[in-house]
């Protein structure tokens, strides 16, 4: 729990990836909470995606700014309803930059970072992220992560290889997570949701829900 007497410490797991415990306020997490909840519903609404395998993720996901599908962006929704998303406000990209200059405890960390997507994700009890790289984008800028609800067990790997060695972490309720530099595009995956773990006055009901903010390189 975040409080004036215990800031947020950051802790490095691998160079450039940063982990914050209880970064976001309950506030900001319940303002989030309500935001994603409106995006949920439209224009395009929070879907599971479909594989080009065929099967359809177990997370559910809307977007901002622009619309990701496996494994491209596009501005418009084509696998969904075809509407263009939601724009990426630009409240979000101040909370990125913040979230950069804190992360590395350097002011000038934000400097210039203009995130122009954002993927919300939502976890249900049973939903698992397996191990990717986030590789779509034509951009090295860091991913910014929030977490609110329910805790779950992050993976944070290498750039090499999807399996060992990685390192194991909870992210729970408030945390940030920023992966950039060498670990910008290390694989990373989420094994396992710990059901009944929030605090209820996120106004998430349960499950968790993932927000992550990046430079998608396009135009
Ligand atoms: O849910 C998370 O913490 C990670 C989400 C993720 O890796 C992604 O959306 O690419
Ligand atoms: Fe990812």
């Amino acid at each position: 729990m975040n409080s004036s007497l215990f800031p947020a410490q950051p802790r490095e797991i691998a160079p450039g990836a940063v982990h914050v415990p209880g970064w976001l306020s309950l506030d900001e997490q319940r303002e989030l909470v309500t935001a994603c909840r409106d995006w949920a519903r439209g224009p395009v609404p929070m879907r599971s995606a479909k594989l080009p395998g065929g099967h359809s993720m177990s997370v559910q996901t809307v977007c901002l700014g622009w619309h990701w599908q496996p494994y491209k962006y596009s501005r418009t929704a084509d696998d969904v309803d075809g509407r263009r998303v939601a724009d990426f406000p630009e409240w979000m990209a101040d909370l990125g930059r913040r979230a950069l200059a804190e992360a590395h405890q350097d002011p000038a960390a934000g400097e210039g970072y203009n995130p122009d997507t954002a993927l919300i994700n939502f976890y249900d009890d049973q939903a698992r992220m397996g191990m990717h790289q986030d590789k779509d984008e034509k951009a090295a800028a860091p991913v910014v992560s929030l977490s609110i609800g329910d805790t779950c067990l992050f993976r944070f790997g290498n750039t090499e290889t999807r399996t060992k060695p990685y390192t194991d972490l909870d992210l729970a309720s408030g945390d940030l997570f920023v992966f950039g530099g060498p670990s910008r595009f290390a694989f990373h995956g989420v094994p396992k949701i710990y059901p009944n773990t929030a605090a209820p006055e996120t106004g998430l009901q349960g499950g968790r829900l993932n927000i992550t903010m990046r430079v998608t390189g396009m135009a």
